[in-house]
C-alpha cells in the first residue's frame, strides 16, 4: 500500500484540503470606482456584463473574500493554520538563530499571543512606501517580506510574504509589539486595517516581537475559538524540530476542556529521535531507531530524520510518515518524502547484494514504508510548496539533498549492526512478497471477474438453464469425456473432462491451486466461488458426479476431487450434493444374457445368481473410455438405471481429517499403499 495516512503525531493537521497558490498582488492603479464606465443603457443579451463588472480587490480585501485561497477554507484546520503562519515567522527568527526562546499564550478571552525573542519586525520607514513602517507594510501588504532574497533569512519556513499579512487579514484584533534598537513599538490593527500609525512606546533592551491576534468570528464564525490541545501539539511539535529553540506553553484554565497542561516547555536536544521514542513508547520494533542529523557542506541545507519499522503497525495505522521542511509540517508528503524512500530502498538493495541476498532486488519503496514510523525534516534553501498551507513540498531539491545526505549513514548503519540490518532486510522482503502475492490475487479475481459468465471452453453444458434436475458430470480424461458426451441426456446433463491428475489439494498452497487450470475450469463449470464466499445458491447443477476408471488412477482422482471439494466448498458435501458414478468393472454375457458388474464381489454374485452353470464371456473395462456410449449410458448415466453412491462425511471432523491425511498427505507412500489396499473404495470410506 501507499503508505497509509498516518494520523498525524504532533501536528494535528488532518485531511487537507487544496488551496491554491496565492493571487498575484492587486494592482493598485486600477479602483474599482475609477474604472467605472458608463453602463449600457438597454439590456443586451450580455445581461450587464461589462468593464463595470470587473473588480479589483484592494490591499487585504481579497483574503477576506476569499480567505480558502489563502487559508485553506475557514474551518477549524483553516483557523489554526492563523497560529502556524505566526508560529512559522518565529521559528523562522529561530534557525536562523537569532532568536532561542518562543512563547505561545491563549488568554481567557480566547486571544493568542506568540513571542519570539529575535531581530524584531524591522519597524524603519520604507523606501517604498513613504509615510509607512516595515511592520506596517509587512502586515498590511501581500508578498511583502524579508524572505525573498535569502539574505536575512537562509533556509526559511516563509516564502511568500503572506503569512502574517493573511492573519492581520482574518483577525478582528492583532496588535504587534517589537522590541528593537533601544525601543519597544507597537502597532494595533483590525481586519487588516491599521488602527493607528506605528508608535514608539518607550525605551526598551529586549529583543523581539510578539504577535496577539484574535480570529474575526465574521470570517471563522461566531463561536469559532482556537483548540488549547490543537495548539499545544503543533507547539510542542514545532520544538522537536529545531533543537536550538525553547517554546513555553501556557494556556488560561478556563480554556481547556481536556488534559492539556496549562503551562509547558518544550526543548528536545535529540530532535526527532525524542519525537519518534515519545510516539513509539514502549512498543516493539523490528530494529531500533535509525536517525541522524546531516548537514550539506559549504552550503545551506540539512536533513534530520528518524525511522523505525513495527511488524504490528502503530496504534491505528500501519505505518506512517510525517515530515517537515523548514520546519513547516507537509502533510501532504512532496519531494523530501520520495527522496527517504528513495534512499532506504536504496541502502537496503545494495545491503542485500553486499551480503548476497537476492530476495533483495525486488524491494520497492512500497515495502519499505509499509510498516514503518518515520519522521524527516529537510532544511532547504527556497524551498517551493503547494499553495500557502505548504501542505506539499514540490522543490525538486528536497529529493535531492535528502536522498545524498541519508546515503551514507544508512550505509554504515547497516553495516556496523550486521545482525540487525538483516532482521530488517527480511521483514521488508517479507513485505516485497506479501506485496506480490497480493498483486497476484488481485489478477486471478480481474481474471475470474473478466470470464464471468464465461463457462470453459471443454464444457458440454447441459441445455436447461436452472440448476433443477441438472447433473454435472466430471469425467477422467478427454477419451472418457467423448463417450460421455455421446451417452448423456443433453438437457439435464453436462461433462466437464479433466485431463490428466489434478492438483494434490492437501497439500498444495493456495497459489498452487489457483493456478491449476483444470480446478480453475471446474470452478468456472459450477459458477461458485471457492472458499470463504462460497454461495451454495450459485452452484449451477443440483448434482455433480465425479466419473472415473475403476482402477488405482481412477480412485486415486476422485479421491482428489472429493479432497477438494471438502477443502473448499464443504457445503456441496453437506448437502449431498456430490456423487460418485459407479462405472461397471466387468461385463458377463451368455448367449443373449448380459450383466454389468460392479466389482469381484458383485461378478461372484452374479456368476452364482443370473449366470449359474452358463459358460460366461467375461469382459474386463480398462477404462470408461472402452465403453462404447450406449454401454455407457446404459450402465452408468442413465438415471432410470444407473447407481450413483452419495458423498457423505463421517461423522466426526477427525475422521475426516485422518483419512484425508491418509488419502492425500505429504506422504506418497503411505497414500499409495492405502489406494492400493482398498482399490476403488479407497473413495467409497468416505462415500457409504
Ligand atoms: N517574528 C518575526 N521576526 C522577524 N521578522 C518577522 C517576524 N514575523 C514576520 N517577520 C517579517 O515579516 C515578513 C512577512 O511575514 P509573512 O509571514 O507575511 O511572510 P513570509 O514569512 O515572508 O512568507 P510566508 O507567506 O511564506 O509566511 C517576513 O518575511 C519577515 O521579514
Ligand atoms: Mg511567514
Ligand atoms: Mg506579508
Amino acid at each position: 500500500m501507499p503508505a497509509s495516512v498516518a494520523p498525524s503525531l504532533f501536528d494535528d493537521m488532518p485531511e487537507p484540503p487544496k488551496p491554491a497558490a496565492p493571487a498575484p498582488a492587486p494592482e493598485p492603479a486600477l479602483k474599482p470606482q475609477a474604472a467605472a464606465a458608463p453602463a449600457p443603457a438597454a439590456p443586451t443579451p450580455t445581461g450587464g456584463y461589462s468593464a463595470s463588472s470587473i473588480e479589483v480587490l484592494e490591499g487585504l480585501e481579497p483574503v477576506r473574500k476569499r480567505p480558502g485561497m489563502y487559508i485553506g477554507g475557514t474551518d477549524e484546520r483553516a483557523l489554526h493554520h492563523l497560529f502556524a503562519e505566526v508560529l512559522d515567522n518565529a521559528m523562522d527568527e529561530a534557525v536562523a538563530k537569532h532568536a532561542k526562546l518562543i512563547t505561545v499564550d491563549l488568554d481567557a478571552d480566547g486571544v493568542l499571543s506568540v513571542r519570539d525573542d529575535g531581530r524584531g519586525i524591522p519597524v524603519d520607514p520604507h523606501p517604498k512606501h513613504p509615510g509607512k513602517s516595515a511592520l506596517e507594510v509587512v502586515m498590511t501588504v501581500l508578498h511583502s517580506g524579508g524572505k525573498f532574497s535569502g539574505k536575512a533569512y537562509e533556509t526559511s519556513g516563509g516564502l511568500h510574504g503572506v503569512g502574517v499579512s493573511v492573519v492581520n487579514a482574518l483577525s478582528d484584533v492583532l496588535d504587534v509589539t517589537v522590541w528593537r534598537d533601544g525601543f519597544e513599538w507597537k502597532q494595533s490593527f483590525s481586519r487588516g486595517l491599521p488602527l493607528a500609525p506605528i508608535q514608539q512606546v518607550g525605551p526598551s533592551k529586549k529583543r523581539g516581537t510578539l504577535i496577539r491576534f484574535h480570529p474575526d468570528a465574521e470570517i471563522f464564525g461566531v463561536g469559532a475559538a482556537f483548540k488549547p490541545a490543537r495548539l499545544f501539539r503543533m507547539a510542542r511539535s514545532k520544538a522537536y524540530l529545531f533543537r536550538g529553540v525553547e517554546i513555553r506553553w501556557t494556556c488560561a484554565a478556563e480554556r481547556i476542556t481536556d488534559h492539556t497542561p496549562t503551562e509547558a516547555t518544550f526543548h528536545f536536544p535529540n530532535g526527532l529521535a525524542d519525537a519518534l521514542a515519545e510516539r513509539i513508547g514502549e512498543m516493539e520494533t523490528v530494529t531500533p531507531t535509525f536517525s541522524g542529523r546531516v548537514e550539506r557542506k559549504g552550503e545551506a541545507g540539512a536533513v534530520e530524520w528518524a525511522v523505525t519499522w513495527s511488524p504490528i503497525g502503530f496504534g491505528d495505522a500501519d505505518s506512517f510518515v510525517q515530515s517537515y521542511c523548514n520546519t513547516v509540517s507537509t502533510p501532504d508528503g512532496g519531494t523530501h518524502e520520495a527522496g527517504f524512500r528513495a534512499a532506504l530502498v536504496k541502502g537496503l538493495k545494495t545491503y542485500g547484494e553486499l551480503t548476497n541476498e537476492k530476495r533483495a532486488v525486488q524491494i520497492t519503496a512500497e515495502d519499505v514504508i509499509a510498516n514503518a514510523g518515520a519522521l524527516i525534516s529537510v532544511f532547504i534553501r527556497n524551498p517551493e510548496f503547494q499553495g500557502q498551507t505548504k501542505d506539499r513540498l514540490s522543490s525538486p531539491d528536497g529529493q535531492k539533498i535528502v536522498e545524498a545526505l541519508i546515503r551514507d549513514p544508512l550505509d554504515h548503519w547497516l553495516t556496523e549492526n550486521p545482525k540487525q540490518a538483516n532482521v530488517l532486510l527480511g521483514f521488508i522482503i517479507e513485505r516485497a512478497e506479501d506485496r506480490l502475492r497480493r498483486r497476484k490475487d488481485k489478477e486471478v479475481q480481474r481474471a475470474a471477474a473478466t470470464r464471468k459468465l464465461r463457462l470453459p471452453g471443454k464444457l458440454a453444458d447441459c441445455s436447461r438453464q436452472s440448476a433443477d434436475g441438472t447433473e454435472l458430470f466430471i469425467v477422467e480424461g478427454d477419451s472418457a469425456g467423448g463417450s460421455a458426451k455421446q451417452a448423456r441426456d443433453r438437457a439435464t446433463q453436462a461433462i466437464l473432462p479433466l485431463r490428466g491428475k489434478i492438483l494434490n489439494v492437501a497439500s498444495a498452497t493456495a497459489d498452487k491451486l489457483r493456478q491449476n487450470i483444470e480446478l480453475n475450469d471446474l470452478i468456472l463449470a459450477l459458477g461458485v466461488t471457492p472458499g470463504p464466499r462460497f454461495d451454495i445458491e450459485a452452484l449451477r447443477y443440483e448434482r455433480i458426479v465425479i466419473m472415473t476408471d475403476a482402477d488405482v488412477d481412477g480412485a486415486h482422482i476422485a479421491a482428489l476431487l472429493i479432497t477438494f471439494f471438502y477443502r473448499s466448498m464443504p457445503e456441496v458435501i453437506r448437502q449431498g450434493r456430490l456423487f460418485m458414478a459407479l462405472p461397471p468393472l466387468y461385463r458377463l454375457q451368455a448367449g443373449p444374457l448380459s450383466e454389468y458388474a460392479r466389482d469381484e464381489a458383485h461378478r461372484e454374485e452374479l456368476m452364482a445368481t443370473v449366470f449359474k452353470g452358463k459358460k460366461v464371456e467375461l469382459g474386463r473395462f480398462k477404462g470408461l473410455g472402452e465403453m462404447m456410449a450406449s454401454q455407457l449410458k446404459e450402465t452408468t448415466m442413465d438415471p432410470k438405471k444407473r447407481t450413483l453412491a452419495r458423498v457423505t462425511l463421517p461423522a466426526s471432523e477427525e475422521d475426516i481429517e485422518d483419512l484425508v491425511e491418509r488419502l492425500m498427505g505429504k506422504k506418497a507412500d503411505a497414500r499409495f499403499r492405502f489406494i492400493q489396499d482398498n482399490a476403488r473404495f479407497a473413495v467409497a470410506e468416505l462415500d457409504v
